[in-house]
């Protein structure tokens, strides 16, 4: 898309978010336009009493009404960027709730895992504060300039058309100037993306309290901060080196208009030396001289800006129309009757990368609870993944009751699914929200959310927190009276995970991704007992490395090599003295040399 064509849909932003400040932005632009003109024509009128008639009254009144109209347009100019200050911040809220929504309406993973694309979402960002005020001004520039031009060109040829002429020329000169400078002020930071992320990547870890203990123990951060520097420098000098064009483009700009300025008043007052000209007239010409000079030069500056912004822009107008990166469905999930059928399944995350899963055939009947276990990097979570529909198979088919997941609408599909996943997340929100969001229509409902917590067993916990449930679960932000919020052990935090997902407590699916690791031996025990108790009857997917932890699941499936390996009860399976004999018994030694 041409940068320009970018202005179109920039505008649409402005126009949406507030009509009235828009309108009202351009009318009174209009309007100031033409007061400087009707100033210096009766100033002109004014000069000319002062040589000619010299009518005392007359003269004060053109002086009196050439200021006025001067200090009418002044008053009406600052009205304008009121106005202005109105749209840059309504269409900021405008593009950026719009970008917000399309990069949160995206239904699968693939786009947010693509570095392209988020180097596409930070442009965005910035594009969409920008542009829509960059287009605003530019138009009111425009419209400046126009009326200057008609009102002050008439003059200008009258006097001395070939000064037309040259100031056209001038002008053109620095237009070009200008848009090429634009253009390459978005290329620019579009090159330096990459150095402004890895920037922002060292400076954010040096002060996020995840990564602190390490920082310090690795003693990593002269390493991380030298790497900062390193990229602010780039940065910096890239910057230095655009800003430098920008100054040679400006000086030169500076210099062919003083001279063309001067140029038009060596002729305006050797005209007024021979006769031809008169005093009124000479201060008119140097006076439309200025003022198609002055707006045209801030039209030009305007438009090298709104070139920036509208190259940053085609970023935001792409990702707001980005195509949905999963093929769309529309029906809706019936209530799982028979069960989820995996048939053939291939997938792998790129064109061109390995396999992760190579025909899989696997059936999770409906009421079952089916154990998932491999080695790391086997799959289980990538397979789990892909029943909430994060990603379509490459090959295969995932069916749901018999139907193709891939007609489904994705968003109904996750409605019937409960899951915590491996890497879950620990919301900056309160103890209650942090549960809550597992079901955002109880989100209010401690009821149910301290029932969902019981069953993960952190309710005692934070119960005792010092404002309860109502306690922010953050170290990095203020509580609502200004005191830190609590911080949760590594285990605490899985537990509020899968309560989180025990909300969905009528879930036809529940999914639980090493839903214990970081939980005491005593805890895990008595977490599966309770969950075993809670979903009996409820389709669930288990996926442990403690293979103690699936014992009780009514089928336990092994995936190796991108496939389904073995497949059968925990007391089946032992006997056939496979891979999970093999897990096992390696597990089981492991515990009875601790004992011994
Ligand atoms: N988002 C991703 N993009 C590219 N490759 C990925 C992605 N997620 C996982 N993989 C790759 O897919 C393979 C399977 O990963 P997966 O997380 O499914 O394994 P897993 O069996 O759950 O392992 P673990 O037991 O360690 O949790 C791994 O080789 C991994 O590198």
């Amino acid at each position: 898309m041409s940068l320009f064509r970018a202005a179109g849909p920039a505008f649409g932003v402005a126009w949406r978010a507030s009509r009235v400040a828009t309108g009202g932005t351009i009318a009174l632009a209009v309007l100031a336009s033409a007061l400087p003109a009707v100033s210096a024509w009766l100033g002109k009128l004014m000069f000319d009493e002062l040589t000619g008639g010299r009518d005392s009254g007359l003269i004060v009144l053109l002086a009196i009404g050439s200021a006025a109209g001067l200090a009418v347009a002044t008053a009406i100019t600052a009205v304008a960027s009121y106005c202005t200050s109105i749209v840059r911040a309504k269409s900021a809220i405008e593009a950026e709730d719009r970008l917000v929504g399309a990069v949160g309406a995206l239904p699968g993973l693939r786009r947010l895992e693509d570095p392209a694309f988020l180097d596409q979402v930070r442009l965005a960002e910035q594009g969409a504060q920008e542009a829509a005020p960059a287009v605003l001004a530019l138009i009111v520039e425009s419209v400046r300039t126009v009326v200057a031009v008609l009102a002050f060109g008439g003059a200008v040829l009258l006097v001395w058309p070939p000064m037309a002429g040259l100031l056209a020329a001038s002008l053109a000169a620095a237009a070009i100037s200008q848009l090429t400078l634009s253009r390459l002020r978005a290329r620019e930071v579009e090159a330096m993306m990459a150095t402004h992320r890895e920037r922002f990547l060292f400076r954010s870890l040096c002060s996020d309290i995840r990564a602190a203990k390490e920082i310090r123990l690795f003693g990593l951060a002269d390493l991380f901060r030298s790497r900062m520097v390193t990229a602010v420098r780039t940065a910096t000098a890239s910057e230095c080196a655009m800003q430098r064009r920008i100054a040679v483009a400006g000086i030169t700009a500076a210099i062919v208009s003083a001279v063309v300025a001067g140029i038009a008043l060596v002729v305006a007052a050797t005209g007024a030396a021979r006769g031809a000209l008169s005093i009124g007239d000479v201060t008119l010409f140097t006076a439309a001289v200025a003022g198609i000079q002055s707006p045209v030069g801030s039209l030009l500056g305007q438009l090298g800006r709104a070139g920036g912004s509208l190259g940053l822009f085609k970023h935001y107008l792409d990702v707001v129309t980005t195509a949905p990166d999963l093929a769309s469905g529309t029906d809706a999930v019936p209530e799982l009757k028979a069960g989820i059928e995996l048939r053939d399944v291939w997938f792998r995350y790129d064109r061109t990368g390995p396999w992760v899963l190579r025909g899989v055939d696997l059936m999770i009947p409906s009421g079952a609870a089916v154990g998932l276990v491999g080695v790391n990097g086997a799959g289980k979570s990538t397979l789990v993944k892909l029943l909430c529909r994060f990603y379509d198979p490459d090959r295969g088919r995932i069916l749901w009751d018999g139907v193709d997941i891939r007609s489904c609408d994705p968003a109904a599909l996750r409605a019937r699914i409960g899951a915590t996943f491996q890497d879950f997340t620990s919301y900056d929100l309160t103890a209650a929200d942090n549960i809550g969001i597992g079901d955002v229509t109880r989100l209010g409902d401690l009821d149910r959310v301290r029932a969902a917590a019981r069953l993960a067993e952190i309710d005692p916990a934070l119960s005792a927190l010092p404002r309860g449930y109502e306690t922010l679960l953050s170290r990095a932000f203020l509580d609502v009276d200004d005191k830190a919020g609590a911080a949760l052990s590594g285990g605490q935090w899985q537990r509020v995970a899968l309560a989180r997902s025990l909300m969905r407590d009528e879930a036809d699916l529940l999914i639980l991704d090493e839903p214990s690791s970081g939980m005491d031996a005593d805890a895990e025990t008595r977490t599966h007992e309770a969950l075993r108790g809670h979903r009996a009857g409820r389709t669930s997917v288990l996926i442990s490395h403690r293979l103690s932890a699936l014992r009780g699941a009514d089928r336990i499936v092994v995936l190796g090599g991108g496939r389904v390996i073995e497949e059968g009860t925990h007391d089946e399976l032992l006997t056939a003295g496979g891979e999970y004999a093999r897990l096992f018994s390696l597990q089981a030694k492991g515990y009875a040399m601790v004992e011994a």
